[in-house]
């Protein structure tokens, strides 16, 4: 029988893959009334909170622990050797992870949806039929279809990588023990969350990023400081580098690069970016495009080239953050209501969570220039903010970029302590416009490290 002959359930919203957009964009529409089904193949409440963000952060958060106990002396406390517990720390992971799990689920129950728990394949324009995950199957057709799929971890064509089993994001976490020698394949997102969570868990770990430098879309003057932070805590980055083959040898992983070196190590983890989650999805017979990566193909609006079907998320190809997930929610939701929002011209903020932490929004100097408007740039190293002296915590650049006619600020990269949390004040100057000297000149409370930003913007090195 195909789909066409049996018994096809008609909802208003079908959300394919519950992610950040899509459960949330499903929970306001059942609240609202709306007969919603999302389908979800696994991971309730999405890879953030199950494989990603949150699982990473907790980890960040005992990393940064364990770093600052190595040095408390310095804080007036003898604390001795810190030891990782890597059956406590999993535990810590995972009861965090479980209780935001055990939120998500009841919050979709909560909301009148009908949260299907099973694999979703496009048979037809806005139509799937569903492998559920305890047995049967379901057909359902959306009166409007939201694609909310995601991505999952790229293991690149490098001769004998996949074979050598490299750790992923995902199996990382889930280690039974601390790899003495780490290899790390990427100097992005990924690999230097990772890179400095593992040095402080005792590993000695190698970064190989193929790009001239670690992370290419900053400058290069925040890019070089973290490099040096990074070093100082015993990480080893390779830039420039191309890795040529990976060889599993029983407990042991070697590397061989172009230039002739060879690399040993216990482990490789694999952080060369994510692919989108397309391939079994039956999205020809949806009417969907995807592009030749194979992200899914949408206009500004987030709308495929079906009608009525949508895309948000990772596997829109947004940028990759759980922040852009929530936003394309946002557009999407006015667009099915009949509106025309638009994902262009988002001011998104980008977080690196190592230590000291990275937060950018905006351009970059560099970026700025090339824009060819007169612009200043204002620096500040982060040892002249009070804060970070009582925090013990002075490592860290901020810079600054403004519209030398205008005073706005047209971007800012905060590598230091806090620097996420102090990234949204900048953010929201940037929303309402506000010319750079509101930020110089109002009052901000002391010692805090958002202090910082009135000598930010009273420090003009251009
Ligand atoms: C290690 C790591 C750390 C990260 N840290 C951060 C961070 O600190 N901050 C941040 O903003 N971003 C972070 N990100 C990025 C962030 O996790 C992603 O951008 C975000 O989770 C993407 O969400 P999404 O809405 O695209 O969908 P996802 O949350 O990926 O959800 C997609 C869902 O679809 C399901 N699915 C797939 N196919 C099917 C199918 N056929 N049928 C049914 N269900 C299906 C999947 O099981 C999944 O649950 C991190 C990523 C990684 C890998
Ligand atoms: N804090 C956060 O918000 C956070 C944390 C983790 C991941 N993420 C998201 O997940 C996405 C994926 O992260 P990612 O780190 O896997 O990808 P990425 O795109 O951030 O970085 C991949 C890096 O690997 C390098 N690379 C690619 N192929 C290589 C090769 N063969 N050899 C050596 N280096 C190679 C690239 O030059 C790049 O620097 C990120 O872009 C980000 O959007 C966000």
């Amino acid at each position: 029988m195909n789909a066409a002959e049996e018994l096809v359930e008609d909802v208003d919203l079908l959300v394919v893959g519950g992610g950040k957009a899509g459960k949330t964009l499903a929970m306001d529409t059942a609240r609202a009334g709306g007969r919603v089904v999302m389908v979800e193949r696994g991971m309730i409440g999405g890879t953030c909170i199950n494989v990603a963000c949150i699982p990473t952060k907790t980890l960040v958060t005992s990393a940064r622990l364990a770093r600052r106990a190595g040095s408390a002396e310095s804080l007036g406390l003898r604390l001795g050797t810190p030891r990782v517990d890597l059956e406590l720390l999993r535990a810590h992971k995972d009861g965090v992870v479980s209780d935001m799990v055990e939120l998500n689920h009841r919050q979709f129950l909560d909301s009148g949806m009908d949260f299907v728990l099973g694999t979703a394949r496009f048979v037809a324009e806005r139509t799937v039929e569903i492998h559920l995950n305890d047995g049967g199957r379901r057909v359902v057709r959306g009166t409007d279809v939201v694609i909310n799929t995601g991505t999952t971890p790229h293991i690149a064509a490098i001769p004998g990588l996949a074979e050598a089993e490299p750790l992923t994001s995902e199996s990382i976490m889930d280690l039974r023990r601390v790899p003495d020698r780490l290899l790390v394949l990427g100097g992005g997102y990924v690999g230097l969350e990772f890179a400095h969570m593992f040095a402080a868990f005792g590993s000695r770990v190698t970064v190989l990023e193929r790009g001239p430098h670690l992370l290419r879309s900053e400058d290069r003057d925040i890019a070089t400081a973290l490099a040096e932070y990074l070093r100082e805590d015993g990480v080893e980055l390779i830039a420039d580098v191309t890795v040529k083959e990976v060889v599993r040898e029983r407990q042991t992983v070697r590397v061989l690069l172009e230039d002739g070196r060879t690399l040993t190590a216990d482990d490789i983890l694999a952080a060369t970016g994510r692919d989108p989650v397309t391939r079994d999805l039956g999205l020809e017979a949806a009417g969907v495009r995807t592009d030749d990566r194979g992200f899914v193909r949408v206009d500004d609006r987030l709308a495929t080239d079906a009608p009525h079907t949508w895309a948000v998320g990772d596997v829109a190809g947004s940028p990759q953050f759980t922040h852009v997930s929530l936003d394309d929610y946002r557009i999407v939701k006015a667009n099915i209501a009949g509106g025309a929002r638009s994902t262009a011209g988002r001011l998104v903020p980008w977080n690196l969570f190592t230590d000291p932490e990275l937060a950018r929004v905006g351009l970059t100097e560099e970026q700025a220039r090339a824009t060819g408007r007169p612009i200043r740039v204002a620096k500040l190293p982060v040892k002249a903010i009070p804060r970070a002296r009582t925090l013990r915590d002075t490592r860290g650049l901020w810079k600054a970029v403004v519209d030398r006619d205008t005073e706005q600020i047209l971007g800012a990269a905060l590598l230091g302590p806090e620097s996420a949390e102090v990234l949204s004040v900048v953010q929201t100057a940037m929303w309402a416009e506000m010319p750079f000297t509101r930020l110089r000149d109002g009052m901000i409370a002391h010692p805090t490290m958002a202090e910082g930003l009135n000598a930010l913007f009273a420090s003009w090195v251009d």
